[in-house]
Order: C-alpha cells, then structure tokens, then sequence
C-alpha cells in the first residue's frame, strides 16, 4: 500500500487505541496503535496472494514498513477485529464461526520478536494462532550426538505408535543417503535457498553442524500438529538451545553413548559417512556430550546402552504404557463463537461483541476474555495462546466466556 493510499487509513485515526477502518461485517483493515507504531492488519490490494498482511507505520519516522512476517498467517482475514494486548501483542478475532481458527495474536513487540528483529535487521512481526485448549502434549525434542541412536529410538516410537507421534522434517543443505527420501527423511535445500529462507524468517531454529545447514522450520512443526500428531524433532545441541531460548514449549531428551568407543562402532559400522565425516562428527562429539550432561538444558538424559532397555525408559518418560496409543482429551473444537463484531476493553477485560449465526438465538453475546490470563504464546500451534470456553450456558451453543492462556 502507497503512502498515498495510506493518507485516508491515517485521516480515519482517532484518540482510541482500535480504529476500525471499513466497520460492519466487511471490514478489511484494522488499526492498532502501539506506542509511537500503528499497525495496519487485513488484506491489501497490492498483495499477489491477497492474503492477510501488515503494514507498519512509523509515526516518529513518517515511513511505512512491510514487516518480515513469521509464523503461519491466517488465510483469510476480510473481517476482523483487533485490540493491542499490553505493549506487545495484537489480539486478532476473525467473523468465524468456528472455534478454531477465529483467534490469532500478532506479536510485535515480544522478546522473541525483539530478538528476530536484531537478527534479521528488518522490522519482524509473528502470527500466532490461538489454539483450542485441548491439553496437547508439548512437542519432544531429541538431541545427542551423531550415531548415539536418536533416529533408531525415534523410528520405534513412530512405528509402535503411528497415531501418536509425527516426526519433524527438518531442511538440511547435506547430500541425501542413498536410501533417504526428500520430504521423509529431510527437506534436502541448496544453501543459497535455505539460507534466504532462513532471512526471511521461516526457521524456528538452524544450525551450522558437521559443516552442514540444518534447520527446523515453523511448517514442519506445524504439519505435525495439523495431524492431532505430538512432534519430534531429531536436533542437535545448538538447536535444541535455540528451541529452548524460542516460545516454543518442549520436552528435551539427550542421548548419551554407554562409552566413546561404542559410539565411534555404531558411526563406523552404520557405514553413511566417510572417513572424514566420521572424525568430525567424533570430535564435535566430545562437546556435545559436555554440554548435554552438564547444562540444564535437558529434561532427562538417557544412556542408549542396550537398545531396548534405552526405549522402554524413553517410553516411560513419555508416560506410554504398553503399545497402547494414548487417548488425548478431546478439543472442543466443533464449539462456536458468536460472530465477532468488534473488541473493546473494560478494566482487565477484554470483551468481544459478538451476535450469534443461529436462528432463535440470542442476539447478541459478548465474550469476556481476562487480560490477566493472557502470556506467552509462540509461532507455531503445538504451543500458543489457548482458547477454551469457560461457560456455554447461551443458548445454540454461542459462548459466554472464553479464556485465553
Ligand atoms: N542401543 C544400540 N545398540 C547398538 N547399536 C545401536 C543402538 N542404537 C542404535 N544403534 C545403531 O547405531 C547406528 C547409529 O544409530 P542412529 O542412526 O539411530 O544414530 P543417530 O543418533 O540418529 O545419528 P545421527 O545424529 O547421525 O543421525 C545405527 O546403525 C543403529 O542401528
Ligand atoms: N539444529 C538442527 N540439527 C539437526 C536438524 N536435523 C538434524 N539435525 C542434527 O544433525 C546431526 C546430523 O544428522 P545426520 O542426519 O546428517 O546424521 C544430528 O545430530 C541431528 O540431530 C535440525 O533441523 N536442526
């Protein structure tokens, strides 16, 4: 959008902290004051995609910013509305009707966002969506040194438990293995393509390892959960310090070799890596195990010493009792929210003005949503800001209340 197109959006701004630009059910554009930023959300004409975008302006510069947008964005966002949550969060609701999917928060002011906004030098925002409180279990991550067995135990959890778990399919610039398939295995990438990917904010995590790029993308974790699957991502030491410092909520597992010499066997005798590639993967092995055992950067650390003794443990520590799959709690996610007219706040509560769809119903609703209870939050749906309904006591199942965690 040109500063000329802007010049109306900007003429619209009041004293109130949500400006509603096209109000009414076709509502294409909100905006949010936040400090001395203003932040246009919605659909703009000069998006190829036409999908949703932010635009931000900056009041102390004058100048219009396309950020760097992380995270998943909602396909769709025609009608919405938006109010800034503390200083660094948007909450977005979407004229769904749906439980899932109507909520989703902007970061744009978060450590996080701080974070990325040093790294990638550009002006960073995130999508997050909010999440039907379903109690999913976190996502596992899984590190320990080359050949110490990470993929072995991870293939047996997936094939004892294929309705439980999902792997994550991280990229990697190294060459494929001869049975290893793209897409399954790994994304396999040319550095110049993983490496623009990366600037443009598609990675939750990467790492230089063994003079490879590895990364785990937002996508790959979120196809996993898109499947109702608990994800595990096989990564190394370095990443799994950069899940640990994201939003992202995880499980870390460290693997450890029973001896140096039994890992060096099980490298040797898996027979992928040349010579050289076994010495480097041995000699960065020695820090990996450092930092593994000593940080507090692991939940648990298992020894891989007898294959199966090892996976029983890990199977234990996952709560998984036999070959049973576990039943996870049903999310409610046939519930509906009445349509969301606007947001606006009272006190510390943030209410959404919403008119149910049902005929016979009561016509208008209006959701209580606590301020107090709104934190962290991640891109990516396996941990966010959760929406669960607190009473439904309206009649045609419109919601009286909805909490967000
Ligand atoms: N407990 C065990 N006892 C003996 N051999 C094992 C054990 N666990 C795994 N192995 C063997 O060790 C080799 C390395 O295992 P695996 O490929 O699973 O390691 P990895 O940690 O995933 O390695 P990388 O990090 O390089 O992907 C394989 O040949 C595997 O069959
Ligand atoms: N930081 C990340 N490390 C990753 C990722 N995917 C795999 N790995 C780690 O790389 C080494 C080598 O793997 P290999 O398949 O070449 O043997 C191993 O320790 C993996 O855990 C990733 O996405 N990010």
């Amino acid at each position: 959008m040109g500063e000329e197109a802007h010049a109306s959006v900007l003429d619209c701004l009041g004293e109130d902290q949500l400006v509603e630009l096209d109000s009414g059910s076709n509502c294409h554009q909100t905006v949010t004051f936040a400090g001395e930023k203003i932040f246009v959300i919605g659909e703009f004409k000069d998006d190829i995609l036409q999908s949703c975008g932010v635009r931000i302006f900056d009041k102390s510069t004058g100048k219009w910013t396309i950020p760097t947008v992380l995270g998943s964005k909602p396909v769709s966002i025609k009608a919405h509305s938006a109010i800034l949550l503390g200083k660094d969060r948007i909450l977005v609701v979407k004229q769904n009707l749906s439980l899932d999917g109507c909520a989703w928060f902007l970061e744009i002011d978060t450590p996080f966002i701080r974070e990325q906004r040093s790294i990638l030098g550009t002006e960073v925002v995130a999508w997050i969506k909010g999440v039907i409180e379903d109690d999913s279990p976190v996502p596992i991550v899984i590190s320990g040194p080359s050949g110490v067995g990470k993929g072995t135990l991870i293939m047996k959890l997936m094939k004892e438990f294929p309705s439980t778990f999902g792997f994550s399919v991280s990229h990697t610039t190294r060459l494929p293995r001869e049975k290893e398939k793209d897409g399954v295995h790994y994304h396999f990438a040319q550095r110049s393509i993983m490496e623009k990917d990366i600037r443009d904010g598609k990675f939750l995590e990467y790492a230089s390892v063994h003079g490879n790029l590895y990364g785990t993308s937002f996508e790959a974790v979120e196809a996993v959960a898109d499947q109702g699957k608990r994800c595990i991502l096989d990564i190394d030491v370095q990443g799994a310090r950069s899940v640990r410092a994201s939003p992202l909520k995880a499980l870390f597992i460290f693997i450890c070799p029973p001896s140096f010499e039994e890992l060096e066997n099980r490298l040797r005798s898996r027979g992928t890596e040349t010579e050289e590639q076994v010495q480097r993967r041995l000699s960065n092995a020695w820090a990996e195990l450092e930092q593994g055992k000593s940080s507090n950067l692991f939940d648990h650390v298992l020894v891989n010493d007898e294959l199966e003794a090892c996976y029983r443990k890990l199977k234990k520590i996952l709560a998984l009792h036999g070959s049973t799959e576990p039943a996870y709690p049903p999310s409610p996610k046939s519930g509906k929210l009445p349509v969301c007219r606007s947001i606006s706040r009272s006190d510390e509560k943030i209410l959404i003005h919403g008119k149910t769809a049902e005929a016979g119903t009561r016509p208008s609703v209006t959701c209580t949503v606590e301020a107090s209870l709104l934190s962290g939050g991640a891109p990516g749906r396996t941990k966010g800001l959760k929406l669960h309904e607190t009473s439904s006591d309206s009649p045609g199942n419109g919601l009286n209340g909805i909490r967000l965690l």
